[in-house]
């Protein structure tokens, strides 16, 4: 679903990103971790086609994205970690709208449907989004996938900022489109949600890929020292 070969891209003398090779299946879950500037926003903007690569390739459902920008788009969804809706728009609107974008005609009860499906208290439906928290912002987002069917999603750090209860929440929402094939790439800085949530875990810095995991042959212990290793981060001695 998500293929990118020997992905680069440069920024005059700087690497942004260094000959990525990634592969996300379809009902996977890919957590990208990484400290800041280690190329996990450069990843999901060359997926989504906002940048172009300076060598390499990226495929979305086995399409390149740069030479089919309008037709990998429709495969996809994507979450920032500010996601951008119409703030005098309600949740219903709102998605009526985006997945009108998208080229779906829904019902009303069907707009309900997939609100409700992501997990969206009924009494908010109606409400504008200017009310909403980041975290029922975040469902709207989910919403907006669903009633696209998409592929793939594509989140960039969705549960910052979100409380415990809400970054769960989402968490369980993930595994639901894993349930119905969406392959997802989520870059994060949370470990714990990775590994709750991931099925694969890569870790990056500088700009490369420098180990990957799968989620379930490690304990959080074990992925946060992997984590510190490649960070060559000492340990701390008080
Ligand atoms: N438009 C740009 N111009 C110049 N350099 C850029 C540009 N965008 C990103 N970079 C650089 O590319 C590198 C990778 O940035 P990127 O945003 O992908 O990191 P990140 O892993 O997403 O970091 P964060 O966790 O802070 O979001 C950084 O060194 C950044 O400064």
């Amino acid at each position: 679903m998500i293929i990118t070969n020997n992905l680069t891209k440069k920024y005059g003398e700087q690497t942004a990103l260094d000959h990525l090779e990634l592969e996300v299946k379809q009902g996977e879950i890919y957590c990208l971790l990484g400290a800041n500037g280690a190329g996990k926003t450069t990843t999901i903007n060359l997926l989504l086609g906002f940048i172009e690569p300076t060598s390499g390739s990226a495929f979305i459902n086995q399409l390149n994205v740069q030479e089919n920008p309008k037709e990998t788009k429709r495969f996809l969804a994507y979450i920032p970690e500010n996601l951008m809706l119409y703030p005098s728009l309600s949740a219903v609107e709102n998605l009526d709208y985006f997945s009108g974008i998208a080229g779906k005609k829904l019902s009303d009860a069907d707009l309900k449907g997939f609100l409700a499906e992501a997990g969206l208290q009924t009494d908010a439906f109606g409400m504008r989004i200017s009310t909403f928290s980041k975290g029922m912002r975040q469902k709207v987002g989910i919403a907006i996938a669903l009633a696209k069917d998409a592929k793939v999603l594509l989140l960039d750090e969705p549960t910052s900022g979100l409380d415990p209860k809400a970054s769960n929440e989402f968490g369980l929402l993930l595994q639901k489109l894993r349930t119905k094939g969406v392959a997802t790439l989520m870059a994060t800085h949370d470990l714990f949600r990775a590994k709750e949530v991931g099925t694969h875990i890569g870790i990056m810095k500088d700009g490369s890929l420098r180990q990957q995991l799968v989620a379930e042959d490690i304990s959080l212990s074990e992925l946060e020292q992997a984590y510190l290793n490649t960070m060559e981060y000492k340990e701390l001695v008080l």
